[in-house]
């Protein structure tokens, strides 16, 4: 049995172009993040692989993406589930700010450690532990089981959202996870063992 879970982060928002801390915000795509999710699909039909059902968060960056996507593989309309547990990490008291900016002013040490370290949050929002709290629960609870009996899934969601099931899927340590970055719209296909556990992992970025 096939038990395959493909990961995607969104395209390039808006946002991510004005390099400004997202979070729960709701930009919409680039036009280079429309190509990137429409360079994914292509990906994926290239690999022959179609989807039984999907996952993503409440926040249209990652919808559009996976619709983009989905239309790529002919799948316009696949069970799709939309839950806020996949959302971005929420960058708090950061959210709006330019990234530079926030480096001038607290520094450039203290910028990737909110937004690369596992427990230490930004002002306000939520460190990649508490998105995990999040996550994680609801993958066991929902993708999990449906992976393990064979449905091909898809899920399209948020760097740090993403990054903290990886954590998981591949055993990360705090210190492993720090350097761990995810592009925009580049896929990455896990199959499962029997048991949850990752036999393989390919990156499409590579
Ligand atoms: O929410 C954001 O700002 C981005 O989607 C992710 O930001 P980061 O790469 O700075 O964590």
């Amino acid at each position: 049995m096939d038990r395959l879970l493909v990961l995607v982060r969104h395209g390039q928002s808006e946002w991510n172009l004005k390099n400004l801390f997202t979070g729960w915000k709701d930009p919409g795509l680039t036009e280079q993040g429309i190509a990137e999710a429409h360079k994914a699909g292509e990906q994926l039909k290239d690999l022959k692989l179609t989807f039984d059902l999907a996952f993503t968060s409440v926040l249209s960056r990652a919808q559009k993406t996976l619709d983009i996507i989905l239309g790529e593989l002919g799948q316009t309309g696949l069970e799709t589930f939309k839950d806020q547990a996949l959302n971005e990490r929420d960058y708090g008291d950061l959210t709006g700010m330019n990234k530079d900016e926030a480096r001038e002013q607290f520094g450039e040490e203290q910028v990737h450690i909110w937004r690369r370290s596992f427990d230490v949050p930004p002002p306000g929002g939520e460190s990649l532990k508490m998105t995990a709290e999040r996550v994680l629960p609801y993958y066991k609870a929902e993708i999990l089981p449906k992976v393990l009996a064979g449905k091909r899934t898809i899920v399209a969601a948020h760097g740090n959202s993403l990054r903290s099931l990886i954590m998981e899927l591949e055993g990360l340590s705090p210190e492993e996870i720090l350097k761990r970055e995810l592009g925009t719209g580049t896929p990455i296909i896990y199959r499962l063992d029997e048991n949850g556990g990752v036999i393989s992992v390919q990156d499409l970025a590579d």
